[in-house]
């Protein structure tokens, strides 16, 4: 068992942005979740780390009501890197990775050999290890985003949350990210936007629109023209050229302009 939500809701400014969502990802494995901007997909994360609390529903690591757990005991398990994560003291990059480590340090307690191993490997992983003492400010947008994932890894946690993760990183970072991601065999929830990658990296997807879950299932179940037509707004061809439920999605045209300028 691992990190589940059932039935949760949370509203902001009047309205429901989650309403009535339930995830139980499957453990050791990635878990995509889809759906247009606006969806509840940022907001269902935070809720699932417990940054932000349901209005009602429960959230539940191992079975236990996240709310029941100490903060601290959340953040040795569950890492979190959130979309535009910045920093805006001057730290190096092994700084930033070593701050993955503090949920499992006592307060002012130098790093240990394991913290030091945990960040020169989450480093290496990463592929940052030659650029350990540069400044953050110096980064760019792909080696930021690189490093805040270091520090998740560095963490060593056994769920992974990770909001949009591919933003910002060239094609091979995407898919290096994503296979790491998929090696680390934790249990991984994953906001995208390409349908590709989440058909290629995950083994379970979870649809949300307008802060509801439309369907969920493996890729090969989920992301069919009809369901990306009905919730995306787009015509797509979908095929499965290996025929291995990892479908390729390619795309045909939008509907909403298809049907302003209808073809003659
Ligand atoms: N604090 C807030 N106050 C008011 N509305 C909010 C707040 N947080 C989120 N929302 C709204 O809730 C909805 C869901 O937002 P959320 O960021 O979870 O969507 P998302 O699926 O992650 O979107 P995107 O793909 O654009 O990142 C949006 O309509 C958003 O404007």
């Amino acid at each position: 068992m691992t990190l589940a939500a059932d039935r949760v809701s949370r509203a902001a400014d009047g309205r429901l942005i989650l309403d009535g969502v339930g995830i139980c990802p499957p453990p050791g494995a990635v878990t995509g979740l889809l759906g247009p901007n606006g969806s509840g997909k940022s907001t269902l994360l935070r809720v699932l780390c417990g940054v932000l609390a349901p209005a009602s529903g429960v959230v539940t690591l191992d079975g236990r009501p996240l709310a029941d757990l100490r903060r601290r005991d959340v953040a040795r398990r569950v890492a979190v890197v959130e979309q535009q994560a910045d920093t805006l003291v001057e730290l190096t990059v092994a700084d930033v990775v070593r701050l993955g480590r503090t949920p499992h340090r006592r307060a002012w307690a130098p790093l240990s050999g394991a913290d030091e191993r945990a960040v020169h490997d989450a480093l290496e992983r990463t592929g940052l290890a030659d650029r350990a003492d540069r400044t953050w400010h110096t980064l760019s947008g792909g080696e930021r985003q690189r490093a805040q994932i270091a520090r998740a890894l560095a963490q060593e946690p056994r769920e992974l949350l990770l909001d949009e993760p591919t933003n910002h990183l060239d094609l091979q970072h995407q898919h290096d990210l994503l296979h790491l991601v998929r090696e680390l065999g934790v249990t991984s929830v994953v906001a995208l936007h390409d349908l590709n990658l989440a058909a290629m990296y995950c083994d379970h997807v979870v649809v949300l629109r307008q802060g509801r879950v439309v369907v969920a299932g493996t890729p090969g179940e989920v992301l069919t023209e009809a369901l990306i037509a009905d919730v995306y707004g787009v015509r797509a061809a979908v095929t499965d050229p290996d025929a291995d439920g990892r479908p390729h999605i390619r795309v045909l045209g939008t509907l909403t302009r298809e049907r302003a300028a209808p073809a003659r």
